[in-house]
This record gives structure tokens, sequence and C-alpha cells, in this order.
């Protein structure tokens, strides 16, 4: 398809500010909360996570999609952002692992997109006055309009897990992923883990991973952790999940406020002292409200994938692959849970271990889809974990 960008698109805040662009994907107008991305690369795992469902997400790096799209890195089964904004689209796909470009695959799944979009100015008014509401239209719509539009829709109040979680349960087997040339690198060091820490050549623990808004990344990398992996509705029962005589639970990331997710801080609760639970970003919050404690929402977030992160029992410092609004308020924990990792941009909780029970979580994406590989030994861990079930400490952590 010939490259088409004679469109004009507009990205307006909810306080009348206003970014002129061109429209480089489909025809339309959408409304979200505008959040920022700082990875350099991986456009294709930020597109396809669930958990920047409802939201337009502005990349700050100044070029996106020169390396094409491909049919490995996707991350769930559409794209889910509400919208997409770059400064520059790249015409050409500069891969051998490219099957298109980036302004066919934003075309073809139908998300309203904008380059030429002054991100450097979106960024810092984002950093100066905190996340709001935008609409980004390509359909020649007024300010005022667009603001009424903005002003009238909440973020927060949405249930956007009930959106992207699975209708029903099923067994992961396998993804086209495994097959990528590129990662057999990695799916060796993985399976060379996995030996180590019993995954691979013993009996596979059975767990069951509740879809929140999972990744294709994290799914695998559990499999390969040595988990027969059953992903399970947001909606299950926890009388369910403890009927199924699985060894461990896993609690995926998601879109959304956590605190207005009240069933599934009450789903986490009954599995809570019942279970080895390993969880990810929203499956860290929830498990956050479901030991008592709450969250609170950051001003700008934390989305990109060179976020610095330093574990307080080791003093190891991780880069990692980051995408969250909304942080663990530790003040709220009760004292058997400690918080174990804190942001070294802004010292919000990262991670947390339960000291009596078989239980920790992390903020951010170790998964690594994209982003830096130096969280991956949480996985390892998990299955450590789930087959002692012993809390975290006694094993040394990580
Ligand atoms: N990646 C995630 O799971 C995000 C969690 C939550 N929706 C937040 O923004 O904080």
């Amino acid at each position: 398809m010939a490259f088409v960008r004679e469109r004009e698109a507009v990205l307006v805040l909810e306080d009348g500010e206003l970014f002129r662009g061109r429209a480089v994907g489909s025809h339309g107008t959408v409304i979200g909360e505008v959040c920022f991305n700082t990875a350099m690369s991986g456009y294709q795992e930020v597109l396809t996570d669930p958990s920047y469902r409802g939201q337009l997400v502005a990349m700050t790096f100044p070029q996106i999609g020169n390396y094409g799209v491909n049919r490995f890195d996707d991350q769930s089964a559409r794209v889910q952002v509400a919208g997409f904004v770059m400064r520059e689209i790249s015409e050409r796909a500069s891969s051998w692992r490219a099957t298109g470009t980036l302004q066919d695959y934003l075309s073809g799944a139908g998300v309203v997109a904008a380059d030429g979009i002054d991100t450097r100015r979106l960024t810092l008014r984002l950093r100066e006055r905190g996340v709001c509401r935008g609409v980004l239209s390509t359909e020649g719509i007024g300010i005022d309009e667009a603001v009424e539009m903005a002003c009238g829709w909440s973020y927060g109040e949405r249930d956007f897990v009930k959106e992207v979680t699975c209708r029903e349960p099923y067994a992961w087997e396998m993804h086209p992923a495994s097959e990528d040339p590129w990662r057999q690198e990695e799916s060796e060091g993985l399976r060379a883990e996995g030996r180590r820490v019993g995954g691979e050549g013993r009996s596979p623990l059975r767990l069951a991973a509740f879809d929140f808004g999972v990744k294709y990344a994290t799914l695998r990398l559990l499999r390969r952790a040595g988990f027969t992996v059953r992903v399970v509705p947001a909606s299950t029962k926890p009388e369910e999940i403890l009927a199924s005589g699985v060894d461990a639970v896993f609690l995926s990331n998601g879109p959304g406020d956590p605190a207005a997710l009240s069933s599934l801080h009450q789903t986490v609760r009954a599995l809570v002292g019942r279970k080895p639970i390993f969880g990810i970003c929203l499956g860290h919050q929830l498990l956050a409200f479901a030991l008592g404690g709450r969250t609170f929402k950051l001003k700008f977030g934390h989305r990109g994938a060179n976020h610095p992160v330093a574990d307080l029992m080791t003093r190891q410092v991780k880069i990692t692959s980051q995408n969250h609004g909304y942080a663990v308020d530790p003040e709220s924990l009760p004292p058997q849970v400690r918080v174990r990792e804190v942001s070294l941009n802004d010292g919000t909780c990262e991670a947390m271990v339960h000291e009596e029970l078989p239980i920790f979580s992390v903020q951010y994406h170790p998964e690594a889809a994209p982003g830096p590989n130096d969280g991956l030994g949480w996985f390892s861990i998990f299955r450590k974990m789930a087959e002692s079930g012993r809390p975290l400490d006694a094993q040394g952590g990580s």
C-alpha cells in the first residue's frame, strides 16, 4: 500500500491545548488518557500491550517505525492503545524481520494515529502538569467540542480489564515467538536457567495465570520457567482456582485504576495464604489491595524501557521496562510485607515481598517486551518459591 499522509490530525488536551499533526493511521476520533513512553524501540509491543487500553500513547523517541512490524512482536491479539502519537513515522521498514510498515499495520488495525506532533512540548506539558485526558481526531473536530468530549470521559472509573481479559480459560502452549530466530539465544539462556532451577527435566508445576490483560512474553516465560500454564479470565472465582488443584497463581499486568477493581481485590484476598502468588504491575497493585494496602496515582506515570530500580536487599540495580500510572503506597502495607525494590527516579515501590507467605510482586515488567532483561530472574525465583512453598527470603531472594 502506498504511503499516505495528506490528512490532518489534531490532539486536543482537556484544557484546550492543541497539537497539530498528520493522520497516519485510521480515520476517526478517539478519546483517552494522554501519556508518554520513552522507549526508543518496541513500538509494536507497546501498541499491543493490553495495559495501554484507554490511553493515547505518545512516543518520545523522534522516529518510530524504522524496523517495521513483524509476526513475532505482538503481545496480544490486537492493538490495544486508544490512539498513537509520534514525532515522525518511518516510511521504510528496514529489518530482515519486517513483514510490513508500521503505517500499514496501524491502518490495517483501525488505529487512529498521528505523526508530526510536537512530542517534546507534549511530554513537557504532561511532566509539568500531569497526565490528562485528550482527544485525537482526523475529522476536523473543533477545540470546544473536543474539550467537552475529553471532560465528559473518565479513565479511572472504567473497567478496562473486562474488555481485555480472555472469555474462556485456555492452556498456553506455544506462540509463534518461540520460532523467532532472533529469540533463539534468549530461549537457550532461559532453557539453561530452567534446567538450573529444575524448571526443565522435572515435571512442570501447574499454574493458574489470571488474565487481566496478560502479555504473550509473560506467558512464554512462565512456561519456560517450568509451569504448565492455564490462563483464566479475570472473573474466575477463587474457589474454582483452589478446587482445580493448581500449584501456584500468577496475577498479570492490566489496564486501568487498580482501586476501581474491588471484586478482583476480593478474588486475590481469597487466594492469599492458600497458594504461592507472583504478581506483575496491575497484579502487584491488586495484591497490595488484597493484603490491606492501597495505591495512588502518579503525576505522569512510568512508561519506558530504561527505568532504574534498586533492590534494597542485594543493593543490585536493574534497568527495567515499565508501564504504570499508579503505585503502591508503602505506608499502607501490613508489617509482614516489605518493599523490596524502589524506583531510582522517584523512590516509589517497585517490588514487595511477603515475609511469612510465598508471595511477591513487581511493579515493572520483568518479561521485558520491550525492554532490558534484568528482571527475568523473577520467573525462576517464582518457580523455586512455588516448588518449596516457602516465602522468598528463606531462599535468599534474587
Ligand atoms: N502495566 C500495568 O499492569 C499497569 C497497571 C495499572 N493499569 C497502572 O497504570 O498503574
